[in-house]
């Protein structure tokens, strides 16, 4: 039995000692690639390879091989200063990409922390990062990455007030955000400070790619339209999708984010206009895997923004321009009178002594999902359909109708629609919505 015991203790210190050889292996390696291993073959040797760190060749040496980028390309990637807006599904990729490029600089702007769904997708983030700052999480990735380039969080809204002061400092802005008004900010911001583009967006199952204010030269005008020459009008607040209300499947943003980061490399290493996006509009449909190209409309010879005749010399506020506001993007609406709605927990005690007709206005996925026992499903869209007339019968017969939805926005819209038809009808809406249930009736009910 001693013998057993001694022979296993001796086990489990080989192990150790194996383990502790294995580290010593690690950091041997690591050391090799570290900056203190700096061995710079600079211009003066005989080797003819530019001003690359011998380091810098064997750690980027499968990109230098392309002759798009060559060693003079890896000189420019590694002296160039990139700036990222928006580290969510398109911005993790894009970033991870830079910095696996070599980008000398990464600025990256979020003012959002890490939720919990935010991960099927936005790849730097991990579980241990939940609540954490978005930028701050990034960042930290994006070191662990790459230690040799300098990476800047800003945990801060990317806002009028400070964006020229901050793009200054870059050589190209990428749009990895998801909300209007920053779009057109961005636009703006590009054309004001000189500083290019890349613009991308994803949702659902599709994506979109494209450059604004691309120059030759800083001297020279911007080519292609900018996001004003094509949309001189924001749309509607309502006609806006986000991936919270609508979903995202995460490969989509994955894709998108990691051409960003392929224009931003050919455009940092002076690839032609031809070779670029822009004027162009590269288009992802998930569904059925395809891309396509599209020309984009020519600049507006009118555009606020770009033209000749632009009047658009400083940054304004796109929160009123857009009509809605970018930094609450569940915005809450107050269509409804007070007495017309009711809160989660007045409608918890009420279902306990009255009968209800409960009608859920969220698509039906999300229905199931989850759903309040009894509900029945009416998606919002059904509204402006065919069923109408048959609902607008069902309500008559009803004393206590209450419209839900997932945060008391579209089932106000819905209720007020009733209304006008029926202006007596006995409706409410959950005020807050399903949010609004989970957070003061059942906790057990998923937020999503
Ligand atoms: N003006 C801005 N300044 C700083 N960060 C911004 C700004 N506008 C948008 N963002 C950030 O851009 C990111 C866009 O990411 P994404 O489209 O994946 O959506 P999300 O808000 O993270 O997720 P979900 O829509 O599912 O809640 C977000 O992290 C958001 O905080
Ligand atoms: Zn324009």
């Amino acid at each position: 039995m001693d013998l057993i015991q001694n022979l296993e203790l001796e086990i489990l210190e080989l192990r150790e000692m194996l383990k502790n050889k294995e580290e010593d292996l690690r950091e041997a390696k690591r050391n090799k690639f570290s900056k203190s291993y700096d061995n710079v073959i600079g211009t003066k040797s005989n080797i003819n390879i530019g001003n690359i760190p011998k380091w810098a060749i064997e750690r980027y040496s499968r990109q230098i091989l392309l002759p798009d980028i060559g060693v003079m390309g890896q000189e420019k990637l590694m002296s160039s200063k990139v700036l990222i807006v928006g580290a969510g599904g398109l911005g993790c990729p894009a970033s991870v990409y830079l910095a696996g490029a070599g980008i000398g600089e990464i600025g990256i702007v979020d003012y959002d922390t890490v939720d919990i769904s935010n991960i099927h997708r936005q790849i730097l983030h991990t579980e241990s990062d939940w609540c954490k700052s978005k930028a701050k999480s990034a960042a930290e990735s994006l070191r662990r990455i790459n230690s040799n380039i300098k990476v800047t969080p800003y945990t801060i809204e990317f806002k009028p007030e400070n964006a020229v002061q901050i793009a200054s400092n870059y050589d190209l802005i990428i749009d990895c955000t998801d909300n209007v008004p920053t779009r057109y900010m961005l636009s703006d911001l590009s054309i004001i400070t000189k500083v290019p583009l890349i613009s991308g967006s994803a949702l659902k199952m599709e994506g979109q790619l494209t450059i604004y204010g691309y120059r030759e030269s800083r001297n020279e005008k911007s080519s292609g339209p900018c996001y004003r020459c094509l949309f001189p009008t924001p749309p509607p607040a309502a006609a806006v999708g986000s991936c919270s209300a609508n979903g995202v499947a995460g490969p989509v943003p994955g894709a998108i984010g990691s051409l960003q980061a392929l224009e931003a490399i050919k455009l940092l290493v002076g690839r032609n206009r031809e070779n670029l996006l822009v004027g162009r509009m590269l288009i992802f449909d998930g569904e059925d895997m395809t891309f396509r190209t599209v020309k984009l409309r020519p600049k507006n010879p009118k555009c606020e923004s770009c033209s000749d005749h632009a009047t658009i010399k400083q940054l304004t506020n796109y929160e009123v321009l857009c009509k809605m506001q970018s930094k609450e993007k569940d915005l809450d609406l107050n269509i409804l009178p007070q007495s017309h709605r009711i809160s989660a927990t007045e409608l918890s005690k009420s279902l306990n002594t009255q009968r209800h007709l409960l009608i859920d206005v969220r698509s039906e996925a999300e229905y199931n999902m989850c759903h309040l026992e009894d509900s029945v499903n009416y998606p919002l869209e059904q509204l402006y359909g065919e069923k109408f007339d048959l609902l607008v019968e069902n309500i008559k017969n009803n004393d206590n109708v209450i419209f839900i939805c997932r945060r008391g926005n579209d089932s106000q819209i819905a209720a007020d629609k009733i209304l006008k038809v029926l202006p007596d009808a006995k409706i409410k809406d959950l005020s807050g919505g399903l949010h609004a249930w989970a957070e003061q009736v059942d906790r057990r009910f998923p937020i999503y």
